[in-house]
């Protein structure tokens, strides 16, 4: 486990700009490497904002994407198409406006697919994909950074504290019943998935997000506080805005 590195910026829109810089430079550097990037895409406000910025960015730059994967961290298990699933708002954001080729966008499964409405089948499906494209190489791919937008709960991707997803130890995505952030039913990576990341990023804004990070940061458990388990292999950074780092 990686010793985070704290970002501080002004405010969430220089947050979403200086870590969507940064993404855009990894993803050219790996395409002139001739190796493919994958990326864990997080919804929440930061977290779409951030997707924004890079689509700007690869829009002003031209850059390729014809190397990226797109995963996601997490996933509201909700019909195809809603608004509410990370995945929709990702691709308002982002995936929409980008020359991706669509077999390298992996959305988790939506409810009304063919996992007929069944959460834990749809978890089991998403490990498949992922151990795919691992080819052989460990359950899921060497994600090369892995989004996290931060709850005031402390949650990362759908692992709420005290809730059993979090001490997942085998599987790389479960499905999440009882969910105290609506909707109930959610698909997540789990810890041991999101620590197959060479970088984890977590994205903070906001006063209400001071305490999850300042335990985030301080050894809590993982169960009082989901996002002190996450970190990368080679890098785990905080992004964090004024009021979000105001109890560090
Ligand atoms: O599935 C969800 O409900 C969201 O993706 C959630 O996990 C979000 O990332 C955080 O709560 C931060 O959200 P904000 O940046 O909007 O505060």
């Amino acid at each position: 486990m990686t010793e985070p590195e704290i970002v501080r910026t002004n405010d969430a829109g220089q947050l979403a700009q200086s870590a969507a810089s940064r993404l855009a430079k990894l993803i050219v550097s790996a395409e002139v490497e001739e190796r493919e990037f994958h990326l864990v895409l997080t919804g929440g406000g930061v977290g779409i904002r951030t997707l924004a910025a890079l689509r700007d960015e690869a829009k002003a730059s031209g850059m390729k994407w014809s190397h990226v994967h797109l995963w996601w961290g997490d996933e509201r298990f909700l019909p195809e198409g809603d608004p509410e699933r990370n995945e929709t708002q990702a691709c308002e954001a982002l995936v929409n406006d980008i020359d991706i080729p669509s077999h390298q966008v992996h959305p988790m499964p939506s409810s009304d697919g063919t996992d007929n409405h069944d959460a834990v089948r749809g978890a089991t499906n998403y490990s498949a994909a992922l151990s795919v494209a691992a080819r052989g190489n460990g359950p899921v791919p060497e994600f090369d950074v892995c989004l996290l937008g931060l709850g005031p709960d402390a949650h990362v991707a759908s692992l709420f504290p005290g809730l059993p997803g979090v001490h997942e130890d085998e599987a790389a995505v479960v499905a999440v019943h009882d969910s105290p952030k609506p909707p109930p039913t959610r698909i997540s990576l789990t810890l041991q998935a999101i620590g197959a990341a060479r970088q984890v990023w977590v994205l903070a804004s906001g006063e209400s997000k001071a305490e999850a990070v300042r335990l985030g940061l301080s050894g809590a458990s993982v169960d009082r506080a989901p996002v002190a388990g996450a970190r990368g292999s080679e890098r785990t950074v905080f992004w964090v805005d004024e009021e979000a780092a105001s109890k560090l």
